[in-house]
């Protein structure tokens, strides 16, 4: 059966809302625990914001999932990686293989791992020239996505690989944000100038030849499958109330396009780093979404939100773990 751009607006609009009586729990909680009021920060605000998606008053993170997914883009033909396409390929056998920077980082976590590589042999289409992906190849993509989420787990991360994709994302960002490539382009895996003006130049010709700005149509047109199926993943994690980590530059494109629908779309969703792309910021402030680690990283797949997981867990244990003045015994509560 073909997916239209309509199941999709229906899967993403069936979303639940946070469960508000759980928030008020956790607020009365928090204002219990022996500390001084705010004196944890940010941490405070995201237990709560956890508790209210899992709708318990003192819960704890123990089945993190990440998921990295892999696309081809054609817009490479641009020259607008410092890396050939053949790469994305050979750092998915080495996500298998438990070599990556992300196998690490997840496996300190203590996070369960999937990759799905989608159609590396057919790459978008190059989207200086027409749109990347037709409506169906878009549609199917983001519903590989949406079934890739563990309806166990109690946290997701999404990332991704794809040689090209902050060439992608910075042309979604365009589109859905206004101003020209050279606001949105960024080094990537590291570019030289002469690259970074071919990659704004690919972006303001991806504009002028995809004209709709439909949310959903910029995803199709400028995206790449891997930013599809992020997008489908982290609406699907809004349908099974699990609260998601975003990664960097083009983890955040995705979910700029469910924000560019609906704010709260994305009200489930915390940034967990600033990364070093330079307009990963921007696009993070049109979101509303402070991140939580800002440690220089731009290496994507995963890596920065699966780092952000242990601050998460770690907001969890002060809140559900802590006594209150009364249990404690401590003046002044
Ligand atoms: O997540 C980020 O912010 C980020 C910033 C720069 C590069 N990347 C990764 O680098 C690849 C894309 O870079 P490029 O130069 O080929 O467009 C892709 O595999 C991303 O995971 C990721
Ligand atoms: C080696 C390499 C690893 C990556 N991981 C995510 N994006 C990447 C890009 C390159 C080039």
């Amino acid at each position: 059966m073909t997916t239209t751009f309509s199941d999709l607006t229906a899967r993403i609009a069936q979303r639940p809302a946070v469960d508000s009586g759980a928030v008020a729990a956790a607020q009365q909680r928090n204002g219990t625990l022996t500390k001084p009021p705010g004196a944890l920060g940010r941490l405070e605000e995201l237990a709560i914001w956890y508790a209210g998606w899992r709708g318990q008053a003192a819960p704890r993170v123990t089945s993190p999932q990440v998921i990295v997914f892999a696309g081809n883009h054609g817009v490479t033909a641009q020259g607008v990686s410092a890396f050939p396409p053949e790469v994305t390929v050979q750092m998915v056998a080495n996500f298998q293989h438990g070599g990556a920077a992300v196998n690490q980082l997840a496996k300190d976590a203590g996070a369960r791992m999937d990759v799905h590589a989608i159609d590396l042999d057919r790459p978008t289409a190059d989207f200086t020239q027409g749109p990347a992906m037709s409506v169906e190849e878009c549609a199917a993509a983001f519903i590989t996505g949406w079934d890739t989420v563990d309806a166990e787990a109690d946290l997701l991360v999404v990332g991704e690989m794809g040689i090209g994709n902050t060439t992608s994302a910075a042309a979604i960002a365009t589109a859905l944000l206004g101003g020209t490539g050279a606001d949105w382009v960024g080094r990537g895996t590291g570019v030289d100038d002469a690259g970074l003006a071919r990659k704004a130049d690919a972006v303001d010709r991806g504009l002028a030849a995809n004209s709709s700005r439909d949310p959903l149509d910029v995803l199709a047109a400028l995206g790449g499958r891997e930013v599809a199926a992020m997008a489908g993943a982290i609406a699907r994690a809004r349908c099974l109330s699990i609260p998601v980590v975003l990664d960097g530059f083009i983890c955040c494109s995705a979910a700029l396009v469910l924000h560019s629908i609906d704010p709260d779309a994305i009200a489930h969703c915390v940034a967990g780093h600033l990364s070093a792309e330079g307009a990963h910021a921007r696009v993070l402030d049109a979101m509303d979404r402070p991140p939580l680690l800002d440690l220089g990283l731009r290496l994507g797949e995963a890596s920065g939100g699966t780092l952000a997981i242990h601050i998460v867990r770690a907001a969890l244990a002060c809140h559900s773990g802590m006594a209150t003045f009364a249990e404690a015994g401590v003046a002044g509560g």
